[in-house]
């Protein structure tokens, strides 16, 4: 089973609530960057994960805490059920990147677990699995282009037109979305929401100029104050001729929005001489899917 990574191409973060979450407004997108989990029948629950070349997956916990685990045991309750299985992770979303990698690999074990054990579950019940799992997890079941209200986790599709190519710069040392959530908090930042209305109608005139001007991430002042080195990154990608720099969800990946792949690939062989993994992807791609090998 296949999962894609996300970006917020909005990011619109309000007050924290009672239960300490952040009420969000936010565009979520699927790129073409994914993790593929594998689930067979096993007697004991375990994971492994397998990185793609240059990724570093060392803090990727292998017990219980994993959650792709934690997605098998959340299916079993849901249905009444004692089962296990062996979960295998082919990792290719940077850690800790913001770019929703875990969400990714939990949203591929439920539907890999779901098909396993023929269980059928209901889309409205793997949404709302999904959801107790983390706030990102039901976007990565649905993917395309969506609207992310509550805490992120109530998702409806959203009309994009566009072909969009991405240059991603993945960073070696990841940011903890808890802290730059707090930064945020502690910066008293938070202020009042609405939807995005001309990012909606740029995704629907799909012309990459106009949807530069309409990227935005709320919490890009927050991880820079936890991170400044990063603002190098941000003008290296304005020099190599990126139409917009956006930072990806919580941090620290940057995104370079392109114009077509050509143009990708020219702002990515330039980035590349200072940092040694940039990776270019389209978007939207499709949720989390069976992928059948030839
Ligand atoms: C910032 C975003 C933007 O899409 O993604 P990432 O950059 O992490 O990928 C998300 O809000 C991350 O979603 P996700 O990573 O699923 O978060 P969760 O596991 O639900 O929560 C992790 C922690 O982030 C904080 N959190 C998360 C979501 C939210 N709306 N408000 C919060 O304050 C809380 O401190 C929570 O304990
Ligand atoms: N299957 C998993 N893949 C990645 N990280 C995981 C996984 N399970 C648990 N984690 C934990 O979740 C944290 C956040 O990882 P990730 O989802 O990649 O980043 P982000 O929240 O920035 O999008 C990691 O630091 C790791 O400790």
């Amino acid at each position: 089973m296949r999962a894609p990574a996300k970006i917020n191409l909005h990011l619109g973060v309000g007050p924290s609530r009672e239960d300490g979450y952040h009420q969000l407004a936010t565009v979520y997108q699927a790129i073409g960057l994914y993790d593929d989990v594998t689930a067979t029948e096993a007697d004991d629950w375990s994971v492994s994960v397998t990185v793609t070349a240059d990724l570093d997956a060392s803090e990727v916990p292998l017990d219980g805490s994993n959650i792709a685990i934690r997605a098998g045991h959340l299916l079993c309750a849901h249905h009444g059920i004692e089962r296990a299985a062996r979960l295998e992770i082919a990792k290719s979303i940077p850690v800790a990147g913001g770019l929703a990698g875990g969400s990714a690999d939990a949203a591929a074990a439920l539907v890999a677990l779901d098909r396993l054990w023929d269980l059928q579950t209901s889309d409205d019940d793997l949404l709302a699995i999904a959801g107790r799992l983390g706030s990102d997890v039901p976007f990565a079941l649905v993917g395309g282009t969506a609207y992310g209200t509550g805490r992120g986790e109530l998702v409806e599709p959203v009309t994009d037109h566009g072909h969009w190519w991405w240059v991603v710069v993945p960073n070696a040392v990841g940011l903890s979305t808890a802290a730059v959530y707090a930064e945020y908090d502690a910066l008293g930042l938070g202020e009042h929401l609405r939807p995005p209305q001309g990012l909606f109608s740029a995704l629907a005139e799909a012309r990459p100029e106009r949807l530069a001007a309409e990227l935005h991430n709320d919490l890009e002042p927050a991880a820079l104050e936890l991170r400044p080195d990063l603002l190098d990154i941000r003008h290296e990608i304005e020099t190599a001729g990126g139409y917009a720099a956006l930072l990806s969800g919580s941090g620290p990946t940057w995104l370079a929005l392109a114009g077509d792949a050509d143009h990708a690939r020219d702002v990515a062989s330039e980035l590349a001489r200072d940092h040694d993994v940039v990776l270019c992807a389209p978007g939207p791609v499709a949720g989390a899917h069976v992928v059948t090998y030839a």
